[in-house]
């Protein structure tokens, strides 16, 4: 008798089917390293931080293009100075063929440099769309935000979602980074419970020293309590060690529920690591039996 084997393909690999990746600017020398190691049209965020200026961003964008990936340009509406400025950006965008996809973000600075407060006031405004955006992300808080009230946040989702399905635009969420899958999962359900239904990118750290792993999450209002660490191996005492996301993706994959949580997969925030990062995934992908 023969049996027929099929081919195992872990859960957590099927989160990994078709993940993302996030760069800044300065990573675009190291970019044609890390989309060898990938699978083709891999979307790959270009964060914008407020130290980049246009031809950085726009030559990033352009060079994951080349790469043959998918380039997602970031907006970070309280940084804009004016809508000029905004269009300037998306003409560029537009004029590269890299408009396709953007992720809109509400930004860091505490007041507003011009007229839009939130990511909301830049979809309203209309000039994505003019711009031929077909896309549009947006950010989400399984840990909540530091500044912003939990009912702000989920308002500003309600409103974005809604916004989208009117104008015909695609859309994907994609959440803070975190140690501990446990919140990411509830407030994925909480979500589908407001009938929110765009696919969510669980946003997890690339492999990264645990000094910086800890300085980032400690400037973005992350969770990193001594419970939390052990779960995912990160090492309290040991700054100099590094750490990666392995125990949080198969925790995630084990209670993840297509039913229940919808469309879900995997953004990785690289810190400043998208060769290690790139290269962390291919071996975990290799592991996993997706490759
Ligand atoms: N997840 C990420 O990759 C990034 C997140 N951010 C953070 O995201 C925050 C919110 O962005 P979105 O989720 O797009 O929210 P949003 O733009 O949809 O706004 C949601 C609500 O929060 C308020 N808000 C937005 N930014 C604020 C700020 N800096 N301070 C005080 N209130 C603020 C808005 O007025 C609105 O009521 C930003 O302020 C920033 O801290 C910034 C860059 C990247
Ligand atoms: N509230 C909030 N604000 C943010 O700006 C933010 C988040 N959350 N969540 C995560 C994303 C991703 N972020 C980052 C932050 C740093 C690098 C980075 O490449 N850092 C380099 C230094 C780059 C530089 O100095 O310009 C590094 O080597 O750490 C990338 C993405 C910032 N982002």
């Amino acid at each position: 008798m023969t049996t027929v084997s099929t081919p195992q393909v872990s859960g957590a690999a099927v989160l990994l089917r078709d993940f993302s990746l996030e760069m800044t600017g300065k990573d675009t020398p190291k970019l044609a390293d890390a989309a060898a190691a990938v699978p083709p049209g891999t979307r790959v965020n270009v964060t914008y931080l407020g130290n980049e200026d246009l031809t950085l961003r726009r030559t990033a964008a352009q060079s994951v293009s080349r790469l043959g990936l998918t380039p997602v340009p970031h907006v970070s509406a309280r940084r804009l100075d004016s809508p000029a400025q905004l269009r300037e950006f998306l003409s560029a965008l537009q004029s590269d063929g890299t408009q396709e996809n953007v992720f809109v973000v509400g930004g860091d600075p505490a007041d507003p440099h011009g007229p839009y407060t939130d990511s909301l006031d830049v979809i309203r405004s209309g000039l994505l769309q003019q711009h031929g955006v077909r896309q549009i992300g947006m950010s989400g808080y399984p840990e909540g935000h530091p500044q912003i009230p939990q009912a702000a946040l989920w308002a500003a989702l309600e409103h974005k979602a809604a916004l989208l399905a009117d104008e015909g635009l695609a859309g994907d969420i994609i959440t803070q980074f975190g140690f501990d899958a446990e919140p990411v999962l509830t407030w994925i359900e909480e979500l589908r419970g407001r009938g929110i239904n765009l696919p969510v990118r669980v946003g997890v750290p690339g492999p990264a020293g645990v000094r910086r792993l800890l300085s980032y999450a400690a400037r973005f209002g992350v969770g990193t309590s001594t419970s939390i660490a052990r779960k995912y191996g990160l090492s309290l005492t040991n700054l100099m060690s590094t750490a990666g996301p392995d125990r949080f993706i198969h925790t995630l994959a084990e209670r993840y529920d297509p039913a229940t949580h919808g469309e879900v997969k995997l953004h990785f925030y690289t810190f400043g690591g998208l060769g290690a990062t790139s290269a962390w995934i291919d071996g975990f992908r290799t592991k996993e039996g997706l490759k």
